[in-house]
């Protein structure tokens, strides 16, 4: 049990790697609230899970890329928790398309979802630590995206790169008041966001053959991950980018 009493509060957490987290984090003795955008009967399916593991489990709507939801999302699950001692930024979008004829409105709400709304959560969970005069640990989800390119990811793979510089910037800001800010950089995981793109069997054959441990990732593989860097365990990372990719990106030849 590496959080046991603790709370945990995850971003875009209604579905793939935001919900594996948080069934792990209840797993691991926390208690946790979820930030979800539109799916309601997975949110509370979300929230049964934890419930059933005997954790306390919360649930609150919000789209990330209002400013006001960051607030409103730690103001809420602090008052239903009492306290924030590891926050998870994992909302995303990635909405494949081609880069010569990128609509603005694709561009800006995949930077407005990805990197302000990291921006914005992981600033309201930070003061709410500081506040707190205890520490803490912050986990954004990037991707292994912030290092390498998608032809059809031009809008996506900066926010990526972003969230990751997020972190590093953070860890400066926040060492001083003991909050340890960490990335992980997930290679290729089959959830909702990439389903239709890998539905191309020729792609997914292509994707699974880059992966030296020989396939895709799920959502439970990076609930490990995250979790290890929220605990104590790793009281001394910080500023620190973990990739979680089955060895995609060693992978030239
Ligand atoms: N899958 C992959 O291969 C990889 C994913 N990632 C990153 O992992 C993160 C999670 O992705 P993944 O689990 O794959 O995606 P999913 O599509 O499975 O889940 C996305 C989650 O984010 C929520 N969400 C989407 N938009 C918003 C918003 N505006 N405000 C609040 N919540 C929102 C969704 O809520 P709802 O359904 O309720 O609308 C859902 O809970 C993303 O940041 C992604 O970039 C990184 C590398 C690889
Ligand atoms: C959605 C993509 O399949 C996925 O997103 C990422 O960040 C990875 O790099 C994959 O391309």
């Amino acid at each position: 049990m590496l959080l046991e009493g603790k709370t945990l509060l995850v971003t875009g957490a209604s579905a793939g790697i935001g919900r594996a987290t948080a069934i792990g984090a209840a797993r691991h003795g926390a208690d946790v609230a979820i930030n979800f955008h539109s799916d309601d009967a997975s949110a509370a399916s979300c929230i049964a899970e934890i419930e059933s593991l005997g954790r306390k489990g919360v649930a609150i709507k919000g789209d990330v890329a209002d400013p006001d939801t960051a607030k409103d999302f730690v103001a809420r699950a602090t008052e239903a928790l009492g306290r924030v001692d590891v926050f998870v930024n994992n909302a995303g979008i990635c909405p494949f398309h081609a880069f010569l004829d990128m609509p603005v409105e694709t561009l800006e709400r995949t930077f407005r979802v990805n990197l302000h709304g990291a921006y914005y959560m992981v600033q309201a969970a930070a003061n709410q630590m500081v506040k707190q005069g205890q520490g803490g640990a912050i986990v954004a989800v990037s991707s292994i995206s912030a290092l390498v390119g998608g032809e059809f990811q031009t809008h996506y793979t900066p926010t990526k790169a972003g969230v990751h510089s997020l972190m590093q910037s953070a860890a400066i800001a926040l060492g001083k008041h003991g909050i340890r800010c960490n990335s992980v950089l997930p290679g290729t995981i089959l959830t909702d966001i990439n389903k239709d793109d890998l539905a191309d069997e020729g792609k997914r054959n292509y994707m699974e053959k880059r992966i030296p441990l020989g396939r895709l990732g799920a959502p439970d593989d990076l609930a490990g991950p995250i979790i290890f860097l929220a605990s104590d365990l790793a009281a001394y990372v910080t500023g620190a980018a973990l990739l979680v990719d089955g060895g995609m990106f060693v992978n030239l030849q």
